[in-house]
């Protein structure tokens, strides 16, 4: 295959820079506690300086891999694929999901919703980030917002966003995972006062799983 070819594949979505695939329990969120096949597409601009998954952030370090391919091994392991990144939505997401779907999967994506809105979805987490703020059609779409809590700005941040969401979207804080001690405390009175916000812990990093 020639670059143009690969690179053509690429656009389509019909190649993916596949970081890393794995069997583990879904640690965040409304889905917390579900055993899910991880598929981490690499490639990420967003440039969260506490990113957990720095290492993915450079598509070309992570092998340009079949889309098929991937959409038949995750089918060996679970009927709940969750696909994370990187930025997944910096690819066209429209043939994995189709063959994931294909396959009667339920499909979710994590992302942090700055790229257009591709793929059939069961379920959307979108975890906005101020330097790349989400495309309208990923607010109207959401299922769950995730918002990060590193600081007392990201509070502000995270009221910001929900005004955006559709009105049947969760709403979860999280803390950064090295900020925790602080801002757990923060997170606790605060969801304590807005109901309408709940706690997400990274419970995977506690289970010492992947
Ligand atoms: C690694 S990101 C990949 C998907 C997508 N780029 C995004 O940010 O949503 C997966 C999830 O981990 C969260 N995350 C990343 N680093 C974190 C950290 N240090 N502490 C807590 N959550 C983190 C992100 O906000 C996102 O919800
Ligand atoms: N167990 C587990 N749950 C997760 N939920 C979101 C994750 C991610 O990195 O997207 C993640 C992850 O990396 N591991
Ligand atoms: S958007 Fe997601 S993958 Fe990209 S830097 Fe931020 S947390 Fe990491
Ligand atoms: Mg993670």
């Amino acid at each position: 295959m020639t670059r143009s070819e690969r690179q053509e594949l690429l656009d389509k979505g019909l190649l993916l820079p596949l970081m890393e695939e794995f069997y583990t329990i879904q640690g965040e969120g409304f889905h917390k506690g579900t055993a899910a096949y991880f598929v981490r597409i690499g490639g990420c601009d967003v440039g969260c300086h506490w990113c957990d998954v720095k290492e993915s952030w450079l598509p070309e370090l992570h092998p340009a891999t079949e889309t098929i391919k991937i959409a038949e091994n995750a089918a060996k392991y679970s009927k709940t694929i969750v696909v994370t990144g990187g930025e997944p939505l910096m690819w066209n997401m429209d043939p994995l999901t189709k063959e994931l779907k294909e396959r009667g999967l339920q499909v979710h994506i994590e992302t942090s919703g700055a790229y257009k809105l591709t793929g059939t979805w069961d379920w959307i987490c979108l975890s906005p980030k101020k330097n790349k703020l989400p495309t309208d059609e990923v607010y109207a779409q959401a299922h769950e917002l995730k918002c990060i809590i590193y600081n007392k700005d990201d509070f502000r941040f995270a009221q910001e966003q929900a005004a955006k969401v559709n009105k049947d979207c969760i709403l979860y804080l999280q803390p950064e995972w090295s900020k925790k001690d602080k801002v757990v405390p923060e997170i606790v009175d605060f969801v304590m006062a807005n109901p309408q916000w709940k706690v997400s812990l990274q419970t995977h990093k506690y289970l010492n799983i992947p």
